[in-house]
Order: C-alpha cells, then sequence, then structure tokens
C-alpha cells in the first residue's frame, strides 16, 4: 500500500477524488432522511490489463461485481490486488480494456467523478475536527442542508457503534475507533461502491475481529457494493459473498468462499486457500464422473468434478480435516502408512503419516481422540470418503 500511502502534500487531491466533491448531489433526489439502504452499483471489468513498462501488473482481467456484493479480492503480495483497487478507484489509468459501472463505460472518468467511498489502512482522518465533524465533511462540501447532515452523520455513528465518542478528536480514539470513523466517512454519502484496501491490517486480532463483524453489519444494513482487500484468509473467509483470488496479476477463481474451499478450480488456489493433501494418480481414468487411479499399492477414486483428464498429471485433493484413522468404509479410500509427526494445535491434533510411496498425508484430529493418541512410529490406515476428495491437474508449471 505504500505507494499511495497518503500524505498531506496530496490530501486535498484525494479527498477531493474520494469524497466524489465535485459529482452529483444525492443520488436519491436531495434532502430528506437518509435510507437505510443504499443504492449500490454493479461493476464489470472487461478484458482490464495495467502494465508498468514491460510488467504485467494486471492481466487482462473479466470479472463482474454485483450490486451490493461483498466481493474480497485475496491473493500472495504483489498478485496485482492493490492494482485492480486503484484501477476501479481512477488513481490508476488501465493500459487496457475497459470497466463499466451499471453497464456505463467509466474507463475514462476520472477518480472524483466515481462515486465511489474509499477505506485504506492508516487512511488519515482530519486530526483537528471531532468525529461528527470528521464524518460531516463529505456532506458539507456537497452542501447538503445542515438538518440533514446532523441527521445522518448522527445516524452513521450510530452505526459504527461510535456515539459515545462523537465529541473526540481523532487522536483521543483508538486504531479500531479512528477505522470506524474512517468506514463511516466513506459511506456517509452514500456510495455505490465502497472500495477497502486492507483497513484493518495494522491492528491486533481481536479488535480486527470487532470490526470484520461490525463491517458485515453495516454492509448488511446499508446494501452498498463493497470491494475488500485482505492478505487473510480467516477474514476473506468469513466476510464475503465471493472472494477473487489473484496470483500474478492474475485473476485465478472467483467464487463463494466455500466453493472456493471445497471445490478449487486449479492447483494454486487449493494450496493458497487453507491446506491441502494432494497425492498424484498413476494411470488415471474416469467413468461417470468419478476419476480412479493407482498409488503404490492403493487404488484410489474422487469425483472428476470440472477437470478433464486429458495431458496433465491428476491429483487427487483432499482436506486434512476429511481424512481419518482407521478401517475403510464401504465407499471410502484407503492407504497404509506409518505416523511421521504429531502437532498439537490447542483444539485438534495435526497428524502427518508417511506413505511408501514417499508422499505425506496431513490429518487434523480431535485432540481426545484415540487417533490423536497413536505414537509416532505407529502403522496405521487413512481412509476418507471417495466425495470428499477432488481432481486437480498438477498446473504448477503451466
Ligand atoms: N507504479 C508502479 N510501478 C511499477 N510497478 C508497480 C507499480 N505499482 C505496482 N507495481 C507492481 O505490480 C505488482 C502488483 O502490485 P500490487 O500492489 O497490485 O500487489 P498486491 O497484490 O496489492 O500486493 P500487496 O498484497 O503486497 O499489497 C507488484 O509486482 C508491484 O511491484
Amino acid at each position: 500500500m505504500n505507494r499511495f500511502q497518503l500524505n498531506y502534500a496530496n490530501y486535498s487531491i484525494v479527498v477531493n477524488s474520494v469524497f466524489n466533491l465535485s459529482s452529483r448531489k444525492n443520488r436519491k433526489g436531495g434532502v430528506g432522511l437518509a435510507p437505510q439502504r443504499h443504492r449500490a452499483s454493479q461493476l464489470s471489468a472487461i478484458g482490464l490489463g495495467k502494465s508498468f513498462g514491460n510488467f504485467e501488473a494486471l492481466r487482462s482481467l473479466d470479472l463482474t461485481i454485483a450490486a451490493g456484493e461483498f466481493l474480497t479480492l485475496l491473493g500472495p503480495s504483489g498478485s496485482g490486488k492493490t492494482t485492480f483497487l486503484m484501477a476501479l478507484a481512477g488513481f490508476l489509468k488501465p493500459s487496457r480494456g475497459r470497466l463499466e459501472e451499471d453497464g456505463v463505460d467509466i474507463t475514462d472518468r476520472p477518480a472524483d467523478k466515481r462515486n465511489f467511498g474509499m477505506v485504506f489502512q492508516g487512511y488519515a482522518l482530519f486530526p483537528h475536527l471531532s468525529v461528527t465533524d470528521n464524518v460531516a465533511f463529505p456532506l458539507k462540501v456537497r452542501k447538503v442542508p445542515a438538518a440533514e447532515i446532523k441527521k445522518r452523520v448522527g445516524d452513521m455513528i450510530e452505526r459504527v457503534g461510535l456515539s459515545a465518542h462523537a465529541h473526540k478528536r481523532p487522536a483521543q480514539l483508538s486504531g479500531g475507533q479512528q477505522q470506524r470513523v474512517a468506514l463511516a466517512r466513506a459511506l456517509v454519502f452514500e456510495p455505490g461502491v465502497l472500495l477497502l484496501d486492507e483497513p484493518f491490517s495494522a491492528l491486533d486480532k481481536n479488535l480486527r475481529e470487532g470490526l470484520q463483524a461490525e463491517m458485515k453489519r453495516v454492509h448488511r444494513e446499508t446494501g452498498t457494493t463493497f470491494v475488500f482487500v485482505t492478505h487473510d484468509q480467516s477474514e476473506a473467509l468469513a466476510l464475503s459473498d465471493r472472494i477473487a483470488i489473484f496470483n500474478h496479476g492474475q485473476l485465478m477463481q472467483a467464487a463463494e468462499p466455500r466453493a472456493i474451499y471445497t471445490r478449487p478450480d486449479n492447483r494454486f488456489v487449493a494450496e493458497f486457500l487453507g491446506r491441502i493433501n494432494l497425492l498424484p494418480l498413476e494411470g488415471c481414468s474416469a467413468i461417470d464422473g468419478r476419476a480412479t487411479g493407482r498409488l503404490g499399492e492403493a487404488t484410489l477414486s474422487a469425483p472428476t468434478g470440472a477437470a478433464a483428464l486429458a495431458g496433465r498429471q491428476s491429483l487427487l485433493a483432499v482436506r486434512p480435516e476429511h481424512l481419518r484413522i482407521g478401517a475403510a468404509g464401504a465407499d471410502d479410500n484407503s492407504v497404509a502408512g506409518v505416523i511421521a509427526d504429531k502437532i498439537f494445535n490447542g483444539a485438534e491434533m495435526s497428524l502427518q503419516v508417511a506413505l511408501a510411496t514417499g508422499q505425506r498425508l496431513l490429518l487434523s484430529v480431535p485432540d481426545n481422540s484415540a487417533a490423536a493418541a497413536l505414537a509416532v512410529g505407529a502403522e496405521t490406515k487413512v481412509c476418507w470418503p471417495v466425495e470428499s476428495g477432488f481432481i486437480l491437474h498438477d498446473d504448477r508449471n503451466a
């Protein structure tokens, strides 16, 4: 975020852009009490790309963000999340492709003409203004009548749980409270879209969790389209309607949290989100939506899903929580191995089981289970329901 971090020299420019000062008046038709739900925009990126010299920070990206959706951008450092967000905001001009808001081309519309709110990490509040005056700022410069400002600011401050602190200045607030002020200030003018770039990354875990819940509630209440950048997988899984996973400037998959976790499209997504076992299958063939192949002595199956078997190495993917120690049931896969390692994680025990073929399987089992009591070196069988696995291709070098 450093490149975009704000300083006072360019602050007024950014403030103008962020608060959309020169744009339309209240889209709801002006004066009146603030509605609970805001008007939300749909955004579409069509073949959107951004290069810095020869470096492609964003490769032709196609993604539609539905009106009112909570979309999270997740990916490793340098994968293009902030670049995409800044292109949405209008702070970066795309090198290729276009952007549409509700079907209208906004690719060349400057940031200050887009009706988007923004919350950044360390996004400076006006230090000399109270919470109330900070939140009122975007409405004052839009010349919203004083009575309406009072009502809307009061509502928004209450919505973020800061009524008792309304008179304080930013320096008298905690980091979490300051971010709530930033959230209130970015939403008070009812933007069609709210863009958030790692707003909680400087905060400790407990504060983060409190703010996540708060943000989710504010999203539900306002109905605004949220586009949220984070590094934090659990934050992404907990908050999002959909998660878009980036790698090397490419959109790897965009799907609901459960779908992206249980049925990732590719190896990158499978390994990036949570922990996963990947077993190479030999002589793989598919019948009736089920692939079957060999791993050493064992014959293993999994639903093929969308994966076609032709060509590349097929991998059987299965999450650690689906594996168990013991005898196989009727529709289970089973492999033999030796307990190689045990790690106590609090609520659960992580076991590593070494297979004769050289792979290691990772399992998580309840700490009070018989499996958790097995000694390192013990021979055992690991099994899992065929339906809990899935097939991926080895696309690591693709
Ligand atoms: N102005 C610029 N000039 C040159 N390269 C840039 C510029 N802005 C971004 N990049 C490069 O583009 C790539 C994507 O950067 P971006 O900030 O979008 O990644 P990110 O996914 O947001 O990373 P992080 O999670 O670390 O913030 C990086 O390799 C970065 O170095």
